[in-house]
C-alpha cells in the first residue's frame, strides 16, 4: 500500500517539490537561518510543535512552584502540625499529577508534529537531491567521490530529520526552560537567584572560550573532511575488493582506507583530549550550584532574625537548583548537533548549488527536428577547466541518418568522449553538436535523453527485478512489451530460466549475470526505448563466443533503421560500417568506409594491417606450438 501512495503521489508531489526545495529552498541562506529555513519547510506543523514544546515546559515547572507552596505551608507550622491545611495539600498533589500529566500529553503532541514535519521534508529532499543529482554533468561525479554523495544523501540529509524530528522540540524546550528557570530563580528571592546565576554563567563562559568562534566551525569541518575522506575510501575499497585481492594488498597496505581511518581516529583522540577539560568543568559546575549556595546561607543565617522564610528560601533553592542542570545540558548538546547538522547542510547545498546542465530558455519542440543525423562542427572539449589537454580538437564529422558510423583510434584518441558529448553528459567548449537541423543545446535534455539510447561499456543494473530493468527504457511499456524486447535482444531464454523469471531480482539469492547477459539486458532496455538514434560503447568487449553471437544478432535488432554511433576497438565487427571515423589525438585522422580507407593506405590501412599481423601471429604461434609437440612425439 505505502508503495502505492509514494508511486501515486511522485508526480505531482515531486513538481510541486522541486519549485518548493529548488528554489525556495536553494542555498541563499547559509548556517543556522538555512537550518531554519529547511526545518520550516512545513511551517504549521513546526510552528505548532514549538507552541505545545514550550506549553510542556511550563507545565514541567508547576511541581517546583507548587513545592514552594507547599513548603510555605509546612515550614512555619513544623511546631504544630495540626495547623497544616490538609486539604490545600491533596489541591496541591492534584496540581503536581495533572501537571506531569499535561506535561508528557504536550510533548507527544508537539513530537507528533515534528515527526510528521522532519518525513515530509526528508522525502522532499531526498527527491530532490536525487533529481537535482540527474541534472549535474558527468564531470560532477568524476570530482566527487561517490562515498562522499552517499553520504551527504543518506547521513547528512537523515540528521536534518533527526533535528526536525527530536532536535527542534528539544531546541524550543532548552531555550524556554533556562528561561522559566531564571525567573523563577528570580522571582522567589532575587538574591538567591544572582548567586545561582554565577555558576550557569561561568559554564557557559568556559563553554564559549573553549569551543566558540573560527575555532568550532575550524574542528567541525575537519571532522567531517576526514569523516567523508574515509567513507570515500572505503567505498573506493569495496568496489575496487577485487583488484586488491589480486595484487595482494590488505587493509594496511592499501595506503588510502588505511591513511583515513588513521587521520579520522587521531583527529577524534585529539579532538576528545581538548574536550576534556572544559566539559569536566562544565558539567561539575552546573551539578554543584548548591555549592555556591550554601555558603550564601551559612552567611544569611548569621544575620537573620526570620528563620522560617530563610528555610523556606534555602531549602527551595537548594531543591530547585539541581533542576538547573537538565535544560543546560540539553541546551549545550542540541547546539552542538546542532552545528554538526548545520556543516551537513553545507554539504548538501554545495550540491544544490552546482550548476546544472543548462536549458535552453526557448526548446525546440523535437517533433520539429528535421532528420535525425548527428554532426560534429568544429567541436573542441577539454576536461579541465585550464584546458592544459584537449580531448577533442576541432572534430567534424557527420553520421548519416539511418547509418552506421564506427568510432575507431587507439585508446585516449576521444571516442568516448564523442560518444559522452552527444547526451551532453558534458556541453563542447568549442563548436556545435547537432541532431539533424538542431543545435542539441537547444533541445531540452529529456527531449534530448528521448532521442538517443546508450549502451554503455560497464552495463549497469538496478537491484530490482529483470522486468523492472528492462522497463527503465519505457517506464509505461506493458508485460508483452517487455517480453517482445528481450525476445529481440536473445535474453528471454535465460530470463525464463532464473528462480522467479521475470521477477528475479538481480544480485539477490546468488543471481549473478554473466558480463554478456548484462549486455543483453542492457540491449532488450535500449530497444524497448525505441529511440531513433543508438550509441554503443565498447559494447562486445567482454562477450565470449557464444555470447558475441548472440549479442550480434541482438544489435541487429536494436539498430535496424537507426542512426548508430558505435566505439570497438575490434576492427571486424565494424568491417561492414557505412563510415568509419579514425581518431587520433582527439583530432579526426581519417573517415570512409572500410574499403575506401584500406585504399587510402593511411592510419586505419595501418590498423588493418597490424590487426590482421596478430592473427597471423596467433596462427604461427599454434603452428610452432604444434611444431613442438610434434617434434616431441617423434623424439
Ligand atoms: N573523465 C575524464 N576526466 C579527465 N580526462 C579524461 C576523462 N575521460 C577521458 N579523459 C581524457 O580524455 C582523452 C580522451 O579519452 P577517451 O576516453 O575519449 O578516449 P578513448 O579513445 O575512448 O579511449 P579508450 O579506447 O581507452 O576508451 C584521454 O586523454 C583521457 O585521458
Amino acid at each position: 500500500m505505502s508503495q502505492n501512495y509514494y508511486e501515486n503521489q511522485d508526480s505531482s508531489f515531486q513538481k510541486n517539490n522541486s519549485e518548493a526545495l529548488s528554489e525556495d529552498m536553494r542555498a541563499v541562506k547559509e548556517g543556522r537561518a538555512r537550518l531554519f529555513e529547511i526545518a520550516f519547510h512545513k511551517k504549521w506543523h513546526m510552528l505548532a510543535s514549538a507552541i505545545f514544546s514550550i506549553t510542556s515546559v511550563a507545565f514541567s515547572f508547576v511541581p517546583y512552584i507548587i513545592l514552594y507552596l507547599v513548603l510555605k505551608e509546612i515550614l512555619p507550622n513544623l511546631s504544630d502540625l495540626s495547623q497544616i491545611d490538609s486539604s490545600l495539600l491533596m489541591t496541591y498533589i492534584a496540581f503536581i499529577a495533572a501537571s506531569l500529566v499535561l506535561t508528557v500529553a504536550t510533548m507527544f503532541i508537539s513530537l507528533m508534529c515534528s515527526h510528521l514535519a522532519a518525513f515530509e521534508t526528508l522525502y522532499d529532499l531526498k527527491i530532490d537531491f536525487a533529481a537535482k543529482l540527474a541534472t549535474l554533468p558527468l564531470g560532477y561525479f568524476n570530482q566527487n567521490a561517490t562515498g562522499k554523495l552517499r553520504k551527504v544523501m543518506d547521513d547528512n540529509i537523515e540528521s536534518i530529520e533527526l533535528f526536525i524530528a527530536h532536535h527542534f522540540p528539544d531546541l524550543v524546550g532548552s531555550f524556554t526552560a533556562p528561561v522559566v528557570l531564571i525567573l523563577l530563580l528570580l522571582y522567589f528571592d532575587w538574591r538567591v537567584g544572582l548567586v545561582c546565576l554565577v555558576p550557569i554563567i561561568l559554564a557557559y563562559l568556559i563553554q564559549i572560550v573553549s569551543f566558540g568562534g573560527k575555532n568550532k566551525v575550524m574542528y567541525l569541518k575537519t571532522y567531517q573532511d576526514s569523516l567523508d575522506d574515509m567513507n570515500a575510501s572505503a567505498v573506493e575499497y569495496v568496489r575496487g575488493i577485487s583488484v586488491i585481492k589480486i595484487f595482494n594488498q590488505t587493509v594496511y597496505s592499501f595506503k588510502k582506507i588505511h591513511d583515513s581511518i588513521l587521520n579520522y581516529t587521531k583527529f577524534c583522540i585529539k579532538y576528545t583530549y581538548m574536550c576534556r577539560a572544559p566539559m569536566t568543568a562544565f558539567t561539575t559546575i552546573l551539578n554543584n550550584i548548591s555549592f555556591f549556595i550554601i555558603p550564601v546561607g551559612i552567611w544569611w543565617v548569621t544575620r537573620t532574625t526570620d528563620y522560617a522564610a530563610f528555610a523556606l528560601t534555602f531549602i527551595f533553592y537548594l531543591i530547585f537548583s539541581a533542576s538547573v542542570v537538565s535544560p543546560f545540558m540539553k541546551l549545550m548538546y542540541v547546539s552542538n548537533k546542532g552545528d554538526v547538522i548545520i556543516d551537513g547542510i553545507r554539504r548538501m547545498d554545495e550540491t544544490f548549488n552546482t550548476p546544472s546542465v543548462k536549458e535552453p530558455d526557448h526548446p525546440v519542440n523535437p517533433n520539429t527536428v528535421v532528420g535525425r543525423s548527428i554532426r560534429f562542427e568544429n567541436v573542441s572539449f577539454s576536461y579541465t577547466e585550464d584546458h592544459a589537454h584537449n580531448a577533442l580538437s576541432d572534430v567534424s564529422f557527420e553520421a548519416a541518418e539511418g547509418q552506421i558510423t564506427a568510432l575507431v583510434g587507439k585508446s585516449g584518441s576521444g571516442k568516448s568522449t564523442i560518444a559522452h558529448l552527444i547526451p551532453r553528459f558534458w556541453d563542447v567548449d568549442g563548436g556545435v553538436v547537432y541532431i539533424g537541423d538542431t543545435d542539441i543545446r537547444d533541445l531540452k535534455t529529456d527531449d534530448l535523453m528521448d532521442m538517443i539510447s546508450f549502451v554503455f561499456q560497464d552495463v549497469f543494473l538496478f537491484k530490482q527485478s529483470v522486468r523492472e530493468n528492462i522497463r527503465a527504457g519505457k517506464p509505461d511499456a506493458t508485460d508483452e512489451e517487455i517480453r517482445a524486447a528481450a525476445k529481440a535482444a536473445q535474453c528471454d531464454d535465460f530470463i525464463r530460466n532464473l528462480p522467479n523469471g521475470y521477477d528475479t531480482i538481480i544480485q539477490t539469492q546468488g543471481i549473478h549475470l554473466s558480463g554478456g547477459e548484462r549486455q543483453r539486458i542492457a540491449i532488450a532496455r535500449a530497444i524497448l526505448k525505441d529511440s531513433p538514434i543508438i550509441v554503443l560503447d565498447e559494447a562486445t568487449a567482454f562477450a565470449d563466443p557464444e555470447n558475441e553471437y548472440k549479442i550480434q544478432e541482438a544489435f541487429k535488432e536494436l539498430i535496424r533503421e537507426k542512426t548508430v554511433i558505435m566505439i570497438a576497438h575490434r576492427l571486424p565487427t565494424i568491417r561492414t560500417a557505412h563510415q568509419i571515423i579514425v581518431m587520433s589525438d582527439g583530432k579526426v585522422a581519417e573517415s570512409g568506409a572500410h574499403d575506401e580507407l584500406i585504399q587510402k593506405n593511411g592510419a586505419y590501412k595501418k590498423m588493418w594491417d597490424a590487426y590482421n599481423a596478430t592473427l597471423t601471429w596467433r596462427i604461427s604461434q599454434n603452428e610452432s606450438k604444434k611444431d613442438i609437440s610434434a617434434q616431441g612425439s617423434v623424439v
